[in-house]
């Protein structure tokens, strides 16, 4: 299922697949800093995974200031991992290819 807690072997080989993301929170969660040329870029990456979480109703804790987006990424209904953080994340790297 997508919305199931991976176990650690599962989370470190998708980990392994990225790049950027980090693992925070005791394993429950990955989080990775953008940084953009502009507050513009940062915003539009935003407004691009905004669309992106909504499509596949899974969404980011994220924060943003100036040219920055600090994400992370963790599935709260299952206190953990799961294999929607990371279509996430993939979708959010791709919106984000752009980043300074
Ligand atoms: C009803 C809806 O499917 C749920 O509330 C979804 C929405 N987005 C979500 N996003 C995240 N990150 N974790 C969730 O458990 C979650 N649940």
């Amino acid at each position: 299922m997508i919305r199931q807690k991976l176990d650690d072997a599962a989370v470190a080989a998708r980990l392994a697949e990225l790049q950027g993301w980090t693992l925070v929170k005791d394993g429950s969660a990955i989080e990775k800093h953008f940084v953009f040329n502009d507050f513009r870029q940062a915003f539009g990456f935003m407004t691009q995974c905004a669309l992106a979480a909504e499509k596949i109703d899974h969404h980011p804790e994220w924060s943003n200031v100036y040219r920055k987006v600090h994400v992370q990424l963790t599935t709260h209904s299952a206190h953990g991992l799961t294999e929607l953080d990371f279509q996430l994340a993939v979708l959010m790297d791709m919106a984000g290819r752009d980043a300074a």
